[in-house]
């Protein structure tokens, strides 16, 4: 019998609280494709205001949030995007912006730390005297925090930089920040100040900020009423939508403040399992709610049977590849679910190291 679960699979996870089904339930609605709905237009309001942008607009999903931005940054056809090799937009959105839009990815090494050197940016900038055979550059897209680099932060400083990259060869610059707020607080940087350089941000409400559902992106009003609709054209036109807005309105008011305990937590984890033998995490680059954790050859069992372990006792993550765990923190995971975690785990490995033994002979 489970003693409970704890669910570390991703930041995606959150159930809605009281105060958001409480919202939900009365949230003031109306037809948002035939006007606007009320919540609707509070929430975009709200968040352009907190971002420091001229307009916003809700949209069913981070991946439609970024494919949005993509597509009305790059309506012309031949247009190229220089992106991250590892970042979501590339290997987690089924190649949307080609398939659905006819953008050219053109991907630049990611480092550990989520950036992309800035001079390998340039040098992927097609010379315009290359028109002929070049597709044509209109967009750099940087994603903060960056997901597959185990939540790491672009400093302000970079991204201004990429931003006078983007201006000085007439390029737009769009931030995947569905982890925005994560940085911000990791940062100790407001979250307008952040994104001051970039014309598009996509901000996941139904991620560490613990929404059921949506996604906003933010820009200038022109960008947005093209956004608008696009998004209609893919069929994301909502009509009372202001029932998800509602919750989302919560989820800002209340779990932004919640953030750095996030963060506090998952450091509080990282610092246990590296106590455990077999388990390794780089502590110096848990910089928010995520961490990655190696998975020792000598240990006797790999990434995804320690994870199958692990969800018997009810702790449930991820496997990403043969020795690597991912653990992503969430504001409804309690620091007694991390002294939980901890001796889940430490009980799993114990129990890998015997069975190993066992059917090696060793005493
Ligand atoms: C960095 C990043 N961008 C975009 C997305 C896409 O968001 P959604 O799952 O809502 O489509 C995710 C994860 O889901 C993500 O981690
Ligand atoms: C896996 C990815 O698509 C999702 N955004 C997550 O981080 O859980």
């Amino acid at each position: 019998m489970v003693a409970k679960i704890v669910d570390l699979r991703s930041d995606t996870v959150t159930k809605p609280t009281e105060a958001m089904r409480s919202a939900m339930a009365s949230a003031e609605v109306d037809d948002d494709v035939l006007g606007r709905d009320p919540s609707c237009f509070r929430l975009e309001t709200e968040i352009a205001k907190l971002l420091g942008k001229e307009a916003a607009l809700f949209v069913p999903s981070g991946t439609m949030a970024n494919l949005i931005s993509v597509l009305v940054h790059c309506d012309i056809r031949g247009s190229e995007v220089i992106l991250g090799d590892d970042s979501h937009i590339h290997i987690y959105e089924n190649g949307g912006i080609a398939t659905l839009g006819g953008v050219h990815p053109r991907t630049v090494k990611n480092n550990e730390d989520g950036t992309m050197d800035i001079d390998l940016i340039e040098a992927a900038i097609r010379d315009p005297k290359g028109e002929l055979v070049y597709p044509t550059t209109r967009l750099i897209c940087l994603e903060n925090t960056h997901g597959n680099c185990g939540g790491r932060c672009l400093s302000v400083e970079y991204t201004d930089r990429v931003g006078e990259v983007a201006k000085k060869h007439g390029l737009k610059l769009h931030i995947d920040g569905a982890r925005i707020f994560n940085a911000s607080v990791a940062l100790g940087v407001p979250v307008d100040r952040l994104v001051q350089a970039a014309d598009s941000v996509s901000v996941c409400l139904s991620k560490g900020l613990g929404a059921p559902v949506g996604s906003v992106i933010v820009g200038s009003n022109s960008f947005i009423s093209k956004a608008r609709r696009l998004r209609k054209t893919l069929g994301g036109g909502m009509r009372q939508v202001g029932i998800l807005c509602a919750a989302a309105l919560v989820a800002l008011q209340e779990n932004v403040e919640k953030l750095e305990s996030d963060h506090k937590k998952a450091k509080l984890l990282a610092d246990g399992l590296n106590e455990i033998k077999g388990l390794s995490v780089d502590t110096s680059s848990v910089e928010t709610n995520m961490m990655f954790v190696e998975v020792e050859e000598g240990l006797g069992t790999t990434a995804s049977k320690l994870c199958k372990d692990l969800e018997d006792y009810g702790i449930l993550l991820m496997a990403i590849g043969s020795s690597r765990l991912r653990i992503v923190f969430h504001h409804q995971i309690s620091a007694s679910d991390v002294q939980y975690a901890l001796s889940c785990f430490q009980q799993a490995v114990n129990n890998g190291v015997r069975n190993e033994n066992a059917t090696s002979g060793a005493d």
